[in-house]
């Protein structure tokens, strides 16, 4: 089965219309991502402060956007999870727990690389 997709440069603009969306909604609704934004200023501020290293730059950039696509991803996961079972169900649980390990782990992976750079 062939799906047409449409390559033009209007629907490539507007997928980008509806991932800016996504992530103001994040941005707008998730207390999460508030305080990952909050923190990611504060690093950018620290950054710039401590004149930090073009490589260092990357690695702070590189776990910014790890920890904000985690948020994001673990964020759909729940939507869709409430979706396929608003109802209490053991395995939705689970999987919700997974996603926020996800995100965790990708905190913690930047918490060190911010530790790492800074003292
Ligand atoms: N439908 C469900 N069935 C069973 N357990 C659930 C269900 N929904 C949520 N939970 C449990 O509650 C936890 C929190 O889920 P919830 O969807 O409220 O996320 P949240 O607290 O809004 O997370 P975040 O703060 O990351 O946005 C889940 O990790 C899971 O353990």
């Amino acid at each position: 089965m062939k799906i047409e997709k449409d390559h033009s440069f209007k629907a490539r603009l507007k997928s980008f219309g509806y991932a800016y969306k996504g992530l103001k909604f994040l941005f707008l609704n998730e207390p999460n991502a508030k305080i990952h934004l909050l923190i990611t200023i504060i690093v950018i501020i620290a950054g710039f402060y401590f004149n930090v290293s073009s490589i260092e730059w990357c690695m702070l950039l590189l776990a910014i956007g790890l920890v904000i696509s985690a948020e994001m991803i673990n964020t759909a996961i729940e939507k869709m999870a409430d979706v396929v079972s608003p109802e209490k169900n053991a395995k939705i649980g689970l999987i919700k727990d997974i996603a926020a390990g996800a995100v965790l782990f990708t905190v913690v992976i930047a918490v060190l690389i911010g530790l790492i750079i800074f003292l």
